[in-house]
C-alpha cells in the first residue's frame, strides 16, 4: 500500500444535519454520525447496498461505478451510488485495496414487520461492523498466503514504547516492548496491514509502517487504566498478571487494540487467545532498509517471485506458508528454540517416505485457521464446518502415519505437534469431528441462510419435514397433467412465484376455457397469459412453505448447535490448525535442503560465522533457470571476538565479480540459521547475532526526500551507533555517492569504527584499494577478494573468493562490455595509463580511488591534435589516408 492511499477519507468530514429529513434519510445520517468519519457507510436497501452524500462521490470515484440522485435534502440533490449485496465482497475488496474503510449497515429486522408498525416506518438498521484492511476475516479479501496483522503502537511520554498486534482470522494476540530506535525493525517483521497510532503520531505511524494503512485514534483509547479494564473484561479475568507482567506501554497498547478490534465488528469482538508477551531481544532484529535490501520476503520491486522467502518456500499449505513467512519475519536468538526447529527438519530430512506421506496428506488439510476465525465471528458457514472436520481428520490420520513410523522418536516439536493432532485422547474433539463429518453434506453451500447442507439422516424430524414438503411438490407436479385434462388445456402450466405463489398458467387464447370455473380463480391477465390460483394449490403452498420453512429451522438451528460445539473447542481445535501448518513447515524445509542440497547450521552462543561452500540461494535458482551456470559456492569465516579469524573483512574484486552477491548470501544464511532453517552451504557454523544490518546500494528514497547518499548515510549512521559486539554488519560499497575523496575518507572512519567500537563482525565491499591497507594496521582486519582472469583477451569472472586484495578492477573493461563508445573507452584508458604511470606525485593522487573519476584527470585535457591521432588506427590506413592525416594534423597545430 503506498501513501497515496493512506486514509483517502479525512475523519472529520460533515454531513448534513438531519433537519427536515425524511424518516430514512433522518435514520441514514443518524447511522452516519456513528460510523468513523474516516470510513464509508455501506447502507442496506433491499438487495442493495447504497452510499449517499460524499461517500457517494468517493466510492463513484474509486468503484467507477454511476453516480446518481436521489431525492433531495434542505433543497439540494442527494448523491448517491449502489452495489448489488449479492456481489458486495469483491467492491469490498477493491474499496479496501484502495486504502478505504467500509462500515457496513444492514437492516436488522424483516421489512413486514416494519410495515407492521405502520406504512411509513423505516426498517430498523444498525452498524454491524466497520470493515479496515487489518480486520478481514473473508476468504476472497485475504491473500491465503500471507498473514493479515494489525498492530497498535503506544508511545508513552516517558519514552517507553510498545507494540501489540493481532491476526483475528487466527487469533493471534500478542504484545511487545521496543526500543525507540527499534520500533521500524519491528514493524517491519512484523508487516501489518493496518497500524493504529494516537492522532498526534499519524506521520511518523505513515514512516514507521510505510505498507500499512495508518489508521490514527483519539489519546484517551491508549489510555493504560481503561485498557485494563477492558483486558480484564474481554478474557474474563480478575488480574492480567494470569498472562504475564505487562508495563504500562504493553497495556496501553494492547487495550488500543481491543478496542479497536470490538468497535469494527460491532460488540461482537474477535475471539483472540489471551495476550502473549514476547521478550525483548528474543528475535534478530532487522532494520526495514536491511529487509528491504536482503529481498526477504519481496524483491525490491516488489514482487514474491525472487525473494528468498519465495526460493525456499515448498509448503503445501496456506497456513504453512504463513508460518514460513513469519520464521522469516522473525529469526530467534535463542539457539535452544532454533534447534529444535531445526531437529524437526532433520526428522523430515531422514525419511523421504514419510516426508512424501505426510505433505501429500498435507494437501487436503485445507485452512482450519481461517475457517475457525469466520466461524468464532458468526460469518462462518457450512462449508467452514466441513474444512475443519476434514482438517482435523486429515490431522489425525497424519498422526498416527507418524508414529508408526519405524524411525527414531520425534523430536520434541515434532511431537508436540503430534500431540496436537491426535484425537485418541480428546473425546469431545473427536466427536465433534464425527459428527461434523455425518451432520453436513459433503459438498455443502457457502452459507448457512439457505439450507440445503444438513445431511440426511442426520435428524429425523428434518428428514420428515423435508418428505412432507417434496410430497406436496411432486402433488403439485401432479396436478399440472390433472388440471390440463379436466379444462382440455393441454398447455397448461403450474408455475410460482413469490406474488402469487403457485398458479395455472393458460395462453391467452385459452383463457376462456378457466374464466367460467368456480374451482378456477381468475388472478392475473399479461400481454400474452392468464393466471388463475386454485384452493388445491393455495393449501400445498402453505404446506410447502410451512415445511420448507421448518426444515431451514432446524437446519440453522443444527448449524448453531455445531458452532457452538467448535466454539467451546476452539483452543484444542488452534492448537491442531497450528499443528499442521507447523508439519507443513518443517516437511517443506526438508525438502527444500534435499532438492538443494543445503545443510543444518551448527548454531551456538559464539561470536564465529564460519560458512564454508555458501551460496546465494536465489541467484544460484536464477543461474539454473536461465542455464547460464553453475553458482561458484564461496567460504567465509569471521570472528567477532577476533581470534579464530578477522572480525572485519574487507572483499574487493572487480564489477560484476561477485562481491555483492557474496555479501548478501552470508547475512541470507545468518538470517535462515537464526529462523530454524538449514542453509545453502556445505557447512555452517553460525553464532547467533542480535541485529543484521546490511547496506547494499540504497535506491533513491525521493519519496520522503532523500538522495542516495544521504539515504545511505542515515543507514549507515544507524549501523554505526547501533550495532553491538553480536551483530552482523554488511556494507556494500560505502561512501561511493559523493566527491572521491569525501567517500574514501567516511568508508574509512565507518570502518575503523565498525572494528575498533562496534567490535561487531562484518563483511566490507569496497572499491577504494587504500582501504585494504587498514588490514595491516587494524589487529582483526582481513582482506578477500573475487577473483577475475584476462583470457584471449577477454575477462573472465570466476566468482571465487579468495583470500587477500585485488590487484585491478576491471572497471573499464566492464564498461566496455556494457557498450560504451569505443572512442570513451579509449579516452578512459589513457586516463587510466597517465593515473597509473604518475606514481604517486602527490598524496591526493596517491589516495585517489584506483578507478574513479577525479578532479586532477579534467586538468589533464588532451589537444586537438592528440584526440584526431588516438582516433587513427596506423595498421588499417592506405598510404593516400595517411598523407591526408599528416595534412589535417598540421592544420591542427596551426589553430592550437
Ligand atoms: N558465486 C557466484 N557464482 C556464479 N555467478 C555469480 C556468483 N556471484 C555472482 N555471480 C554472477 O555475477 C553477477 C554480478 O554479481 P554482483 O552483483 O554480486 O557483482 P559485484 O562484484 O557486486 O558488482 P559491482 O561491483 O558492479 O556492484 C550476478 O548477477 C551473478 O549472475
Amino acid at each position: 500500500m503506498n501513501a497515496m492511499t493512506q486514509m483517502p477519507v479525512p475523519a472529520d468530514r460533515q454531513f448534513p444535519d438531519p433537519e427536515g429529513a425524511t424518516p430514512m434519510m433522518a435514520q441514514y445520517l443518524a447511522l452516519r454520525a456513528q460510523a468513523p468519519g474516516d470510513a464509508l457507510l455501506f447502507y442496506r436497501m433491499g438487495d442493495f447496498y447504497e452510499l449517499f452524500f460524499d461517500d457517494a462521490v468517493r466510492a463513484s470515484a474509486a468503484l467507477d461505478i454511476a453516480l446518481t440522485k436521489r431525492g433531495e435534502h434542505q433543497g439540494q440533490p442527494i448523491q448517491m451510488c449502489g452495489v448489488p449485496a449479492a456481489a458486495s465482497e469483491a467492491y469490498l475488496a477493491r474499496l479496501i485495496k484502495a486504502g478505504f474503510k467500509v462500515a457496513v449497515g444492514e437492516q436488522t429486522e424483516d421489512p413486514k414487520a416494519a410495515k407492521a408498525r405502520g406504512s411509513k416506518s423505516v426498517v430498523n438498521r444498525a452498524i454491524r461492523r466497520v470493515v479496515t484492511p487489518g480486520t478481514l476475516t473473508e476468504d476472497t479479501l485475504l491473500d491465503p498466503r500471507s498473514s493479515n496483522r494489525i498492530a497498535a503502537l503506544a508511545r508513552l511520554a516517558s519514552g517507553e514504547c510498545a507494540i501489540a498486534w493481532a491476526e483475528v482470522s487466527t487469533g493471534e494476540f500478542a504484545v511487545m516492548l521496543v526500543a525507540a530506535d527499534n520500533l521500524a525493525a519491528e514493524l517491519a517483521a512484523m508487516n501489518p496491514v493496518e497500524l493504529l497510532v494516537e492522532e498526534t503520531r499519524f506521520k511518523e505511524g505513515g514512516e514507521l509502517a510505510p505498507r500499512a494503512t495508518v489508521t490514527p485514534l483519539a489519546r484517551a483509547k491508549f489510555d493504560a487504566a481503561s485498557a485494563e479494564r477492558q483486558l480484564k473484561a474481554h478474557f474474563a479475568v480478575h488480574e492480567l498478571t494470569a498472562y504475564g507482567e505487562f508495563t504500562r506501554a504493553e497495556r496501553s497498547a494492547l487495550g488500543a487494540l481491543l478496542d479497536y478490534l470490538a468497535l469494527s465488528q460491532a460488540g461482537a469482538p474477535a475471539k483472540l487467545a489471551p495476550p502473549r508477551q514476547i521478550a525483548q531481544g528474543s528475535v534478530l532484529a532487522v532494520d526495514p532498509a536491511t529487509r528491504a535490501s536482503l529481498e526477504i520476503d519481496r524483491t525490491l520491486s516488489g514482487n514474491r517471485a525472487g525473494s528468498l522467502l519465495d526460493a525456499i518456500d515448498r509448503t503445501v499449505t496456506a497456513p504453512g506458508a504463513r508460518c514460513l513467512a513469519e520464521r522469516l519475519a522473525r529469526p530467534l536468538t535463542d539457539v535452544v528454540q532454533i534447534e529444535q526447529r531445526l531437529d524437526a527438519i532433520s526428522f523430515f530430512e531422514a525419511s523421504s517416505e514419510l516426508r512424501r506421506d505426510t505433505r501429500e496428506r498435507l494437501k487436503s488439510a485445507g485452512d482450519p485457521e481461517r475457517a475457525l476465525s469466520r466461524l468464532l465471528l458468526g460469518r462462518g458457514g457450512p462449508r467452514d464446518l466441513k474444512a475443519l472436520a476434514a482438517a482435523l481428520a486429515e490431522g489425525e490420520a497424519l498422526a498416527t502415519r507418524i508414529l508408526a513410523a519405524p524411525l527414531t522418536a520425534p523430536p520434541p516439536m515434532v511431537a508436540a505437534s503430534l500431540a496436537a493432532l491426535s484425537l485418541t485422547d480428546k473425546p469431545e474433539l473427536s466427536a465433534l469431528v464425527g459428527d461434523l463429518e455425518r451432520a453436513i453434506l459433503d459438498e455443502p453451500p457457502l452459507l448457512a441462510r439457505d439450507g440445503g447442507f444438513v445431511a440426511p439422516d442426520w435428524r429425523p424430524e428434518l428428514d420428515e419435514t423435508r418428505k412432507l414438503r417434496d410430497a406436496s411438490r411432486r402433488i403439485v407436479a401432479g396436478l399440472q397433467q390433472t388440471y390440463a385434462e379436466a379444462t382440455g388445456v393441454s398447455g397448461l402450466k403450474i408455475r410460482h412465484n413469490n406474488v402469487l405463489g403457485y398458479f395455472a398458467e393458460v395462453t391467452a387464447k385459452h383463457a376462456d376455457a378457466l374464466m367460467g370455473r368456480e374451482d378456477f380463480i381468475h388472478r392475473q391477465t399479461m400481454a400474452n397469459v392468464v393466471r388463475f390460483s386454485t384452493v388445491e394449490l393455495a393449501d400445498l403452498e402453505s404446506r410447502i412453505s410451512s415445511a420448507g420453512e421448518r426444515a431451514l429451522a432446524m437446519e440453522i438451528e443444527v448449524f448453531q448447535g455445531l458452532c457452538q460445539r467448535v466454539e467451546s473447542l476452539a483452543d484444542p481445535v488452534r492448537q491442531s490448525a497450528r499443528a499442521l501448518a507447523e508439519l507443513d513447515v518443517a516437511s517443506g524445509l526438508a525438502e527444500w535442503a534435499i532438492e538443494t542440497e543445503a545443510c543444518r547450521p551448527v548454531v551456538e552462543d559464539s561470536s564465529v560465522f564460519a560458512v564454508s561452500g555458501g551460496r546465494h540461494p536465489v541467484v544460484e535458482r536464477a543461474l539454473q533457470r536461465t542455464g547460464e551456470g553453475r553458482f561458484t559456492p564461496n567460504d567465509c569465516m569471521l570472528d567477532g571476538a577476533g581470534a579464530a579469524a578477522a572480525r572485519l573483512i574487507f572483499v574487493t574484486g572487480p564489477n560484476m565479480a561477485g562481491k555483492s552477491t557474496y555479501l548478501r548470501q552470508n547475512a541470507l544464511i545468518l538470517m535462515l540459521a537464526q529462523a530454524g532453517c538449514y542453509v545453502p552451504a556445505r557447512s555452517a557454523r553460525i553464532g547467533v547475532a542480535d541485529r543484521l544490518y546490511s547496506r547494499v546500494g540504497a535506491a533513491d528514497d525521493l519519496a520522503r526526500g532523500r538522495s542516495t547518499f544521504m539515504a545511505e548515510m542515515i543507514e549507515a549512521s544507524a549501523i554505526l551507533n547501533q550495532a553491538t559486539g553480536r551483530s552482523f554488519v554488511i556494507l556494500d560499497e560505502i561512501g561511493r555517492g559523493t566527491a572521491t575523496f569525501d567517500g574514501l575518507s567516511i568508508a574509512w572512519a565507518a570502518a575503523e569504527h565498525l572494528h575498533g567500537v562496534n567490535q561487531c563482525r562484518a563483511l566490507f565491499a569496497t572499491h577504494y584499494h587504500e582501504l585494504t591497507r587498514l588490514a595491516d594496521d587494524l589487529e582483526a582486519a582481513g582482506n578477500c577478494s573475487l577473483k577475475a582472469r584476462e583470457w584471449k583477451g577477454e575477462l573472465v569472472f570466476l566468482h571465487e573468493v579468495g583470500p587477500g586484495a585485488a590487484d585491478r578492477s576491471y572497471g573499464i573493461e566492464v564498461a566496455r562490455r556494457a557498450g560504451l563508445p569505443p572512442v570513451a573507452i579509449r579516452r578512459a584508458k589513457t586516463i587510466l595509463a597517465r593515473l597509473e604511470s604518475e606514481g604517486a606525485p602527490a598524496a591526493a593522487l596517491a589516495d585517489l580511488p584506483l578507478f574513479a573519476l577525479s578532479e586532477p584527470v579534467v586538468e589533464a585535457r588532451e589537444s586537438a591534435v592528440e584526440l584526431r591521432l588516438s582516433d587513427v588506427e596506423p595498421d588499417g590506413l592506405a598510404p593516400r589516408e595517411a598523407l591526408d592525416i599528416l595534412y589535417q594534423l598540421k592544420a591542427l597545430m596551426k589553430n592550437e
